[in-house]
């Protein structure tokens, strides 16, 4: 078994059945969740041969944070039906790895108690029907210390999970869904705004006055849109296949938003990441950096802050390994060489 593969096996075994289902699943016929995962195998590497590696550096900057590696932790919902200490013990893993947090809308502790235990973090920002929610939401990350907001654009309404056995199965605590959102007494209230718009990046930008990042852009005229609109940085998603079924592989969508945005911004991409190779694929295929969803929430079920440490660790040392086996010694000399063009996919 691959070490993702035994890492998940181990977190099911841990979890309510439930619980896992709802981390693991995917919306529609899980097409896209298959797709994503498959899309970076089918891309093949065109290894560099005597470079000297002796030296390989994983490190990289983003937006003014240094990371260990180009690997971030990908806003995920309620840690707590994973682990007690819910997202501080993620903050906490997510830093001694030298990595960065972006921390959900819907975690299920506090802002300022997550903060307490973090390294660099961003704010994952839901548009709630109620933007007040948001407002206030958006005021306490700032002054807890985010550097960052990632828009999610792709959530207008929430997608369908086949595998769901609705809210009451999860046995999450009332307390635990409405964390962070001051004053609602009924989680009911708390829907997403099915009218969130590019207007609200330009919005969020004036609230906080921090970069705004957009997630969940598969398409290069979306990708202008939000640099029109001040998009700090743009994340390729499909948010692990649980929103539209059916919708491409971030793998495949990546091109088309690199070529539009030109530089002017990073890019970024999740879905389906799990090996050093798939680090170097994103990478290869221009993306700054990855985020990991799934396996962080593995790295937590099983193993609280160590557990979610492991799992980065064990990834930068994987692409580590990857980058010397490629013959490239650093993150910024990874170029569209290093993948193949297939005509046969
Ligand atoms: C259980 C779960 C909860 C998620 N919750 C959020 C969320 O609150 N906000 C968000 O923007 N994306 C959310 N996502 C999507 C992730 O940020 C990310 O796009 C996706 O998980 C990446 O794919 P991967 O799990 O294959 O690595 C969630 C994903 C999962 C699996
Ligand atoms: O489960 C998810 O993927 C997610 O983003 C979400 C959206 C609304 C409520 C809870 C989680």
């Amino acid at each position: 078994m691959l070490p993702y593969e035994a890492l998940e096996a181990e977190a099911r075994a841990r979890l309510p059945e439930a619980v896992f289902d709802y981390y693991a699943g995917g919306s529609g016929e899980e097409s896209t969740l298959a797709d994503n995962t498959a899309a970076w195998g089918r891309l093949r590497l065109r290894p560099r041969v005597l470079r000297d590696v002796s030296s390989v550096n994983t490190g990289t900057e983003l937006l003014g944070a240094r990371l260990a590696s180009p690997v971030l932790v990908a806003p995920t919902a309620f840690h707590s039906l994973a682990h007690p200490e819910a997202e501080r013990a993620t903050a906490r893993g997510t830093r001694e790895a030298g990595s960065l947090l972006v921390l959900s809308s819907r975690a299920s502790r506090r802002v300022e108690d997550v903060a307490a235990e973090a390294g660099p973090w961003w704010l994952q920002v839901y548009v709630f029907k109620d933007r007040g929610l948001t407002r206030a939401l958006v005021r306490r990350a700032v002054a807890a210390g985010a550097r960052a907001l990632v828009l999610t654009g792709d959530t207008p309404v929430v997608g369908r999970k086949r595998r769901d056995r609705g809210d009451s199965a999860l046995g999450l605590p009332e307390e635990d869904f409405l964390a962070n959102l001051e004053g609602l007494t009924r989680r009911e209230l708390a829907e997403q705004a099915p009218d969130v718009t590019f207007a609200d990046i330009d919005w969020l930008r004036e609230l906080s006055g921090l970069p705004v990042l957009v997630k969940g852009v598969l398409r290069a005229d979306d990708a202008r849109a939000c640099l029109h609109h001040g998009a700090a940085g743009l994340i390729v998603s499909n948010h692990g296949g649980r929103q539209l079924d059916g919708a491409v592989a971030t793998a495949e969508a990546l091109p088309e938003v690199v070529e539009a945005v030109d530089g002017r911004v990073p890019v970024l991409v999740d879905g389906g990441v799990r090996t050093g190779r798939d680090v170097l694929r994103a990478l290869a295929l221009g993306a700054r950096a990855v985020l990991l969803g799934r396996p962080v929430l593995w790295g937590l079920a099983t193993g609280g802050a160590e557990g979610v440490r492991r799992v980065l660790d064990g990834l930068r040392e994987d692409t580590a390994r990857t980058l010397a086996l490629a013959g490239v010694p650093d993150v910024s000399s990874v170029g569209a060489d290093l993948v193949a063009r297939t005509l046969w996919r």
